[in-house]
Parts: C-alpha cells; sequence; structure tokens
C-alpha cells in the first residue's frame, strides 16, 4: 500500500507533495518523509519503488553535509532512534526515508538554478529568447548547455499545478532586493559546487530546485530536498545529446515503458511491471552509490 500520511494518523499533518509527507512535530520542528512513490511525466503512479524514499533522503543528507560550509540546512536529525517520543510508534516506517528538521519561515520562492536548457526553461527561451529575464544565445535547443549555470526564480504551485518562471526583479519584488540577491549568490555557488561533484562521477547536473527558510534566530537555512533525482535532473554525461529529450538517470526505464503501451497521459498511470520496478530501483542505488561512494547497504545500516 503506497505510503500516505494516513498511516501517521496520529501525526499533525502539514502537507503533501507527490511523494512525500510533511508533519508538525511540537512548535518548532517538522518531519519530512519520503515514500517510495514515484512520478512520470507529472503523473504519481500507483506502483512504488522499493527504497526509492530511503535513496532520497540520503541523498539528501549527504549534500546538505558537503553542503555545511557554504549554507547551514535545516536538519536535526535523521536518526529515528533518537526521535522524539512522539514519533515513537512509527520508527520503522520513518526509518531511513525521513528527517527531522527546525521549522522554519519558508521562503515564499523556489530557487531554480539551470545549468542546461530543457524543460520550462526551454519552453520560456523557445517563445521568448530568455529564461526569467536572462537572455540567451540563440539556436539553442533541448538539452543545449547554457553558457554560464543561470538562476531563474519560480513561484511555489499548489501540487498538480506547475511553478511559474518569474524575473528576479519580480522575485526581489517579492521577498525584497536583499534577500533575493542571497538567494540567487547562493543558488549559484550550490549549484556550481554540486555540477562539478556530480561532472566528476560522470553524470550532468542539468538543473535543480532548492526551497531556503528562515529559522527562529532569523538564520537563512537550507531546506527541503536537495539534489535528488526528483528535485534536480541528473543526465548520464555519456548518453548526453543536445536537440532532443535527455535520458533520465532514475525514469528512463518507466518513461519508457509508459511510452511502449501507449498510455494516455491523461489517463491514471497504469501498474509497472516487476522488471521495471527492478530496473528502476537499481538504478536509484547506483545514483546513491555513484554520487556518494557509500554503498547504498552502508547507509541503511547508520539509520
Ligand atoms: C515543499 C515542502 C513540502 C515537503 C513535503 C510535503 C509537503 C511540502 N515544504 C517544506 C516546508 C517546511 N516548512 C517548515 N519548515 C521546514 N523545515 C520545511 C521544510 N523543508 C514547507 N513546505
Amino acid at each position: 500500500m503506497p505510503l500516505t500520511h494516513e498511516e501517521f494518523a496520529g501525526l499533525t499533518h502539514l502537507g503533501s507533495g507527490k511523494v512525500r509527507e510533511l508533519f508538525a512535530v511540537g512548535d518548532d520542528a517538522v518531519l519530512l518523509v519520503a515514500s517510495d512513490r514515484i512520478s512520470a511525466f507529472d503523473v504519481v503512479l500507483p506502483t512504488e519503488i522499493p527504497d526509492k524514499g530511503a535513496v532520497l533522503t540520503g541523498l539528501s543528507l549527504w549534500w546538505f553535509d558537503q553542503l555545511a560550509d557554504l549554507v547551514p540546512s535545516h536538519v536535526v536529525s535523521s536518526n529515528v532512534d533518537e526521535y522524539p517520543a512522539e514519533l515513537t510508534p512509527y520508527t520503522e516506517q520513518l526509518r531511513g526515508r525521513s528527517m527531522l528538521c527546525r521549522r522554519l519561515n519558508m521562503v515564499q520562492i523556489e530557487c531554480v538554478a539551470r545549468g542546461y536548457l530543457t524543460g520550462s526553461g526551454l519552453k520560456d527561451y523557445q517563445r521568448t529568447g530568455a529564461v526569467s529575464g536572462h537572455p540567451l544565445p540563440t539556436g539553442l535547443v533541448d538539452g543545449s548547455k547554457l553558457p554560464a549555470p543561470i538562476y531563474t526564480p519560480s513561484t511555489k504551485a499548489p501540487i498538480g499545478e506547475h511553478d511559474e518562471n518569474i524575473s528576479r526583479a519580480d522575485a526581489a519584488g517579492r521577498i525584497g532586493t536583499e534577500l533575493a540577491a542571497e538567494l540567487e549568490r547562493l543558488t549559484l555557488q550550490i549549484f556550481g559546487r554540486a555540477s562539478v561533484l556530480a561532472a566528476e562521477r560522470g553524470i550532468l547536473l542539468a538543473d535543480t530546485k532548492f526551497e531556503f527558510g528562515h529559522d527562529t534566530q532569523g538564520t537563512l537555512r537550507l531546506a527541503d530536498e536537495v539534489l535528488t533525482p526528483d528535485s534536480s535532473r541528473f543526465w548520464p554525461e555519456d548518453t548526453w545529446r543536445p536537440g532532443a529529450s535527455q535520458p533520465s538517470f532514475d525514469k528512463q526505464y518507466i518513461r519508457d515503458y509508459l511510452t511502449s503501451t501507449g498510455w494516455d497521459r491523461t489517463a491514471p498511470g497504469p501498474e509497472l511491471p516487476a522488471d521495471v520496478v527492478e530496473a528502476t530501483r537499481v538504478r536509484y542505488v547506483e545514483a546513491y552509490e555513484r554520487l556518494t561512494g557509500i554503498s547504498f547497504k552502508d547507509y541503511l545500516s547508520t539509520v
């Protein structure tokens, strides 16, 4: 049965993402729980991918550590055996796939960095020649590497709707010039470091989305999940071919299967065959191990 917030009926549910749940823990903490659900073509599928939630949580935790010298994170703990007593009934459901975090006053802007042109950025470029007010060279195609990474803030759309890319001036108008400039600086700095680290492992970081918030002392912290295949586009470097849709590091098997079935994307997603589920699970574990250099089994033994 897919993990849903009903499984945590006793907790105070704050919100759901496509594949994640957010709960309040006391007055000053939140619990982020990653399910094994997966979405493709913006549709949440009925079949779970075992270990996906743990892989994405482990990746976020690893990236938070890699980035700690650049920006503090919202994470308090990921050790379920040290969680507050109210979470004890859910320990095994939370193990490896959850983060206890400071409750932040979230900045109402999605901070997106792009090193390559695709997705909504490509659509904006094809329509206007620019993305979030950044004029770009002519002749770029799907998957083109940009002359330099760009910061393209967007609004926070409700679930099921698409974020809207906005200009940096619009972002400043919404959250103030100083904070907007700090978010741009941090977003590009983090993206630059992550891009180098991923490229050293043969993975292109095409784009990613960060969320930030302020803690009760007013400290700006990196929040949400970070640099996971759900918040970012990761492409295998050896199959990068500008001019077409790039193979997704983690979801290509699912995309190919769904396309092969002739599935109508306005219809509910079909169940996935066992071989596609297992191949996708293996890809997630491979992504974790390739990026972190840590065996997934070792990660599971530490949580
Ligand atoms: C978008 C994301 C979300 C994830 C999962 C399910 C539904 C929403 N979300 C996270 C917060 C949030 N709020 C207060 N303090 C925090 N530390 C965080 C975080 N991260 C608000 N929204």
